[in-house]
């Protein structure tokens, strides 16, 4: 977007002595909104008869604005800034999550049970029974995010140790939105067999393994080498997390328009990890007239130097074979999902699209269109951003998505259940709530985690998904475990 608002991800406390006056306060504010910023709170830390010491915190629309909003301030008359604290980094201090322990050690005896001598004897039992490890340890609720820093978010290659705050921020989706324990595995390597071997060797303490921001095309092997070699699932949630929001997000914006997937013209920019499952499931679901875009242009037959992946999408999709630009092929599409880069396309492009059309412009943090420019000529528009309508993101998926795989000791992900989980996080929004800007449900909604897993437990056992999912246990770690004793 060319002009950034105001976001809760650049919020600022700004520790400000002033003179004690009736209207130094309210100066402080209009300064700080004069200066575009958002006043968001305001404490007294301390004052007497000539001075007064406030926390003043505010959304900022970046660091560079940040540091503007704070210089306006200190070239205020009476005005002395003293500290300034980045709240988001403050949220960082020390990481994320921690490990607690679920069993009191307070004396001996429960020591001598909850460590040794006592664990011997279940370690014994895992020895004898290994599918003991599943009643008996925390593989039953554990998956491993494991990421190799080489793709993170839009951010690109920058390593493992920097990958860090988004691997623990996915642990700590896993645990507030299904109650899964996540815990982050990166890795000082980007080589597809040392990768392998590494995960192929951690697997024994986990019951499913969540591939992250790992780049393209490294990430289709990794994936599907894991896949043949382990007997618990194994999702890369930039693609398949993805593939099921955007399914879910394309199911409903079509039933706003009143078009059906089997008819409609879809163009997707960026064919890596996110495009390139995003193409396959909606093929799947019956799409058939897709061209998928990259750097070198439209993928298409004949096109030289293709990675097999791409090769792929070059001969099973773009059926006129159009070579054009990216502005070309979108005029008289009635479908334009982005996951590439920011800024690729103007208002004007989307225009041009076919009547009733629908933009999804999901890089981040800065999509392919101004969503502002897109809604003026799209009829349904949706982005990756939390301060959009519509905010397409993955969290819809991976929380109920492993829940539901746990819950039932899954040994595989499969597209059946991407299929379900795109329904059921389609069906949450009711035909009463559903409009142009509202085709997804809010990352809050507390209905999405027990839907999806719900429908995932129902894939594997083979029956349908329960119609009232809430009503249903919402995991079967909640019931009493069978036959341990
Ligand atoms: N909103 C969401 O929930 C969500 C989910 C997944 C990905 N994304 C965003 O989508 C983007 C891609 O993610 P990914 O995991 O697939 O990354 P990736 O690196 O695997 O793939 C990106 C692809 O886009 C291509 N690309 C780059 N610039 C391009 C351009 N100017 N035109 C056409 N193609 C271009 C690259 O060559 C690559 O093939 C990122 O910005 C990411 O943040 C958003
Ligand atoms: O994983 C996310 O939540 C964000 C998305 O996958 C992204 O790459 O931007």
């Amino acid at each position: 977007m060319t002009t950034r608002l105001p976001s809760a991800g650049f919020s600022i406390t700004i520790r400000i002595a002033v003179t004690a006056d009736a209207s130094s306060i309210g100066r402080l504010t209009t300064c700080v909104g004069e200066a575009g910023a958002i006043v968001t709170a305001l404490d007294v830390v301390d004052s007497d008869p000539t001075r007064v010491l406030v926390d003043l915190t505010c959304d900022t629309a970046d660091s560079a604005h940040a540091d503007q909003v704070v210089k306006q301030l200190e070239d205020q008359d009476g005005v002395d800034v003293r500290k300034v604290s980045d709240r988001t980094f403050l949220l960082h201090l020390g990481g994320k999550i921690e490990v607690n322990s679920k069993v009191a050690l307070r004396n001996r005896d429960e020591l001598s049970r909850a460590y040794t001598p006592g664990v011997a004897r279940v370690c014994m039992a895992i020895a004898e029974n290994p599918a003991d490890a599943r009643r008996l340890t925390i593989k039953r609720n554990t998956v491993a995010v494991v990421s190799d820093g080489s793709a993170v978010l839009g951010l690109g290659n920058i390593g493992p140790a920097a990958a860090m705050p988004v691997m623990e921020g996915k642990a700590a989706l896993f645990k507030r939105f299904g109650g899964v324990d996540a815990w982050p595995v990166v890795l000082d390597t980007q080589d597809t067999d040392e990768i392998v071997k590494i995960v192929k060797a951690i697997a024994p303490a986990y019951g499913g393994i969540n591939l992250e921001d790992i780049a393209a095309p490294r990430c289709f092997e990794i994936e599907a080498r894991l896949r043949e070699q382990l007997d618990i699932p194994v999702f890369h949630d930039d693609q398949h997390g993805t593939a099921i929001c955007v399914l879910a997000a394309l199911t409903n914006a079509l039933r706003v328009v009143g078009k059906r997937m089997q008819d409609v013209k879809v163009v997707v920019s960026g064919a890596g990890a996110a495009g390139t499952a995003i193409m396959k499931l909606l093929m799947r679901q019956g799409v058939g007239d897709i061209i998928a875009y990259d750097r070198k242009g439209a993928l298409h037959r004949g096109m030289p130097d293709l990675n097999p992946s791409m090769q792929w999408l070059a001969d099973h999709t773009n059926k006129a074979n159009y070579s054009g630009d990216l502005p070309g092929a979108i005029a008289g599409a009635d479908v334009f999902i982005g996951v590439s880069a920011p800024n690729l396309l103007t208002g004007d492009d989307i225009a041009k699209m076919a009547d009733k059309s629908i933009v999804f412009a999901m890089a981040n943090p800065d999509p392919e269109v101004d969503p502002r420019e897109a809604r003026k000529h799209a009829a349904v528009v949706a982005t990756g951003r939390s301060d959009q309508p519509n905010q397409i993101n993955n969290v819809l998926a991976f929380p109920g998505v492993f829940r539901g795989m746990l819950d039932v000791s899954a040994e595989e992900f499969t597209e059946e259940m991407a299929l379900a989980a795109a329904r059921a996080i389609a069906d949450v929004v009711g035909e009463d709530k559903l409009n142009p800007t509202v085709i997804i449900p809010s990352v809050f909604d507390p209905r999405v985690t027990p839907a999806v897993a719900a429908a995932i437990r129902a894939v594997v056992r083979g029956v349908p998904a329960p119609a009232n999912p809430a009503a249903t246990p919402e995991s079967e770690l909640d019931q009493a475990p069978e036959g341990i004793f």
